[in-house]
């Protein structure tokens, strides 16, 4: 007994010490600075309502590379350098891996399941595991490079049939790409696709499930657990609705790979792949929501970055030209460029680069939260703080690119003993644990529709009813995902000879090929019956 009470005491004394030596290294080490906040809802009025990257980069000038604001309780870090991101979000990734515990979108709805809010967790690394092992690596990203191929095939004809649709289509064609990789599905052209529609109206209600502050159950959880007669109970409704749209993105997909299966007319795909390899259900359960972030994570961002590349064409017509002719003497004027010429094209590699870093398409990556107190520089970062790398920062800080404002994709060629100039796909795809799983795929899609487009179409200012070349500007729509404000533009054949290039495309390809849609309709009037 005595013992006991001993070992209680010594207990009580370590524990004390320890206690006393974090609250004294709290009040001891500051946070990282920024500005002064107001009590109870601290710096919520510092925050910006569009272009944050814009808003947080002139935090550098400020307060330095690391700066912070504390909103509600919650302290939000902004990294502004590249040094920065690498030493927290990847050198001390097991601390920093971590998304936000959003009560309402990622709890009540489901997103918490989801790749993009899952906590880092089993559940977590086992999606990254599959999506590393179906497409991280170059290989295994190659397999899917003939559907990638195909589907700009179908790109190019479709803008040349109907050139005033140059924006949709890239959509479009992004979407079959994703689709048909995910799952093998094959995407209906000639009117709205079911599937599509689902996920779009998911990722809608995602937007509005996210907004900061839009919901109060996030800041005070309990509220969940109000009886759904009360007054103001609403959002459960919601909630229910959302969730409902959320498991459609998720199980339609899946059931129609398995009717495919057992019909034995399954295209190969990420998803067949793993449902091979007899999976619990638990696994499957994972499976599912890994394959669905695919089309999640890729369309919106691959579509931004290919529609700013078109843009930089119509503004920069020299550089336009030069790849052209790079084109032309590697591949020809009777075949279209592929995948494996690229190692051929240092002119359009460099062209890929400087889009990527011209139009972050994410400038401020997803935010990744701390799981421990920790120490920088001095600072300290407690646990559950938002730690937010501004990439948009990097690609402007002269320290790492000479004239960051111009388009110059020369920067990053290696000629005449030039030294190239920092690699946008080093940061611009966020960072450590959390870095875009889609880094391989988003990279050959973009090469493949830039290749193919620019060795067919010329690309040019529109004109406006007077005849006046109209000269537009590169927009950034606000978000996560940014996208170039829609544009005009001109866009032809670039010869005669690319005229019966396509023109043989037509004969090879047939413009609307079958689609799944009909299948997927039957599957979800099924799913309404039962
Ligand atoms: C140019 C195209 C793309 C860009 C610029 C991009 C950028 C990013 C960024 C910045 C993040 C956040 C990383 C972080 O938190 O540190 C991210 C996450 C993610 N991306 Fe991409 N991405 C692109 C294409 C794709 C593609 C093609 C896919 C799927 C095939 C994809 C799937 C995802 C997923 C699922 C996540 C969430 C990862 C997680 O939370 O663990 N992305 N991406």
């Amino acid at each position: 007994m005595s013992t006991l009470t001993n070992y209680t005491t010594l207990l009580l004394v370590v524990l004390s010490l320890f206690l006393g030596q974090r609250v004294w290294r709290w009040r001891r080490t500051p946070f990282p600075p920024g500005p002064r906040g107001i009590p109870l809802v601290g710096n919520i009025f510092d925050l910006p309502k569009k272009y944050e990257w814009i808003h947080w980069a002139k935090y550098k000038d400020m307060y330095g590379p690391i700066s912070s604001v504390s909103v509600m309780g919650t302290r939000i870090v902004l990294l502004n350098s590249l040094d920065a991101c690498i030493e927290l979000l990847e050198r001390r990734s097991s601390i920093y891996s971590n998304r936000p515990v959003l009560p309402f979108a990622g709890e009540m709805i489901g997103w918490s399941r989801q790749l993009i809010l899952c906590q880092y967790s089993d559940r977590f690394r086992a999606m990254r595991k599959m999506l590393f092992g179906g497409m991280g690596t170059k290989a295994a990203a190659q397999s899917f490079v003939p559907i990638q191929e195909l589907e700009t095939r179908y790109f190019l004809l479709r803008v040349t049939n109907s050139p005033t649709e140059l924006l949709s289509n890239i959509r479009l064609m992004t979407g079959a790409i994703l689709l048909k990789i995910s799952h093998g599905y094959t995407i209906e052209t000639q009117y709205p696709d079911p599937l599509i529609n689902t996920i779009n109206t998911a990722a809608d209600e995602f937007h509005t499930a996210t907004q900061p502050g839009a919901w109060l159950i996030d800041t005070f959880p309990w509220l969940q657990y109000v009886p759904d007669w009360m007054p103001g109970s609403g959002f459960k409704k919601v909630a229910q609705k959302f969730r409902k749209t959320l498991d459609d993105t998720t199980n339609l997909p899946h059931r129609f790979v398995e009717k495919s299966m057992l019909d034995k007319n399954a295209s190969p795909s990420f998803t067949s792949a793993l449902l091979s390899n007899n999976l619990d259900s638990n696994e499957i359960d994972i499976m599912k929501c890994a394959s669905a972030s695919l089309y999640g994570g890729g369309t919106d961002t691959v579509s931004a970055t290919i529609s700013a590349f078109f843009l930089a064409m119509i503004l920069y017509p020299d550089i336009q030209r030069k790849a052209q002719l790079e084109i032309d003497q590697v591949v020809g004027y009777h075949r279209l460029p592929t995948l494996e010429d690229r190692d051929q094209l240092p002119y359009l590699n460099a062209v890929h680069k400087e889009v990527l870093r011209w139009h972050v398409v994410g400038p401020m990556g997803i935010p990744h939260c701390s799981t421990t107190d920790d120490e920088y520089e001095g600072y300290l970062i407690p646990k559950g703080s938002l730690v937010m790398g501004n990439a948009w920062q990097i690609s402007q800080d002269e320290s790492h690119y000479s004239t960051p404002a111009s388009f110059m994709p020369e920067r990053f060629l290696s000629d005449d003993g030039h030294i190239p100039e920092l690699d946008p796909r080093r940061y611009v795809f966020g960072f450590g644990r959390r870095r875009c799983p889609g880094i391989e795929l988003a990279d050959t899609s973009v090469f493949i529709a830039m290749a193919m487009s620019l060795s067919v179409f010329v690309l040019g200012k529109a004109k406006d009813q007077d005849g006046f070349e109209i000269t537009p500007e590169l927009k950034p729509t606000s978000g996560t995902v940014s996208h170039p404000v829609s544009y005009e533009y001109n866009i032809q054949p670039r010869s005669s000879d690319t005229v019966i290039l396509i023109q043989s495309l037509q004969s090879e390809h047939p413009l609307h090929p079958k689609s799944d849609a009909e299948t997927l309709h039957k599957l979800k009037a099924g799913d309404g019956d039962s």
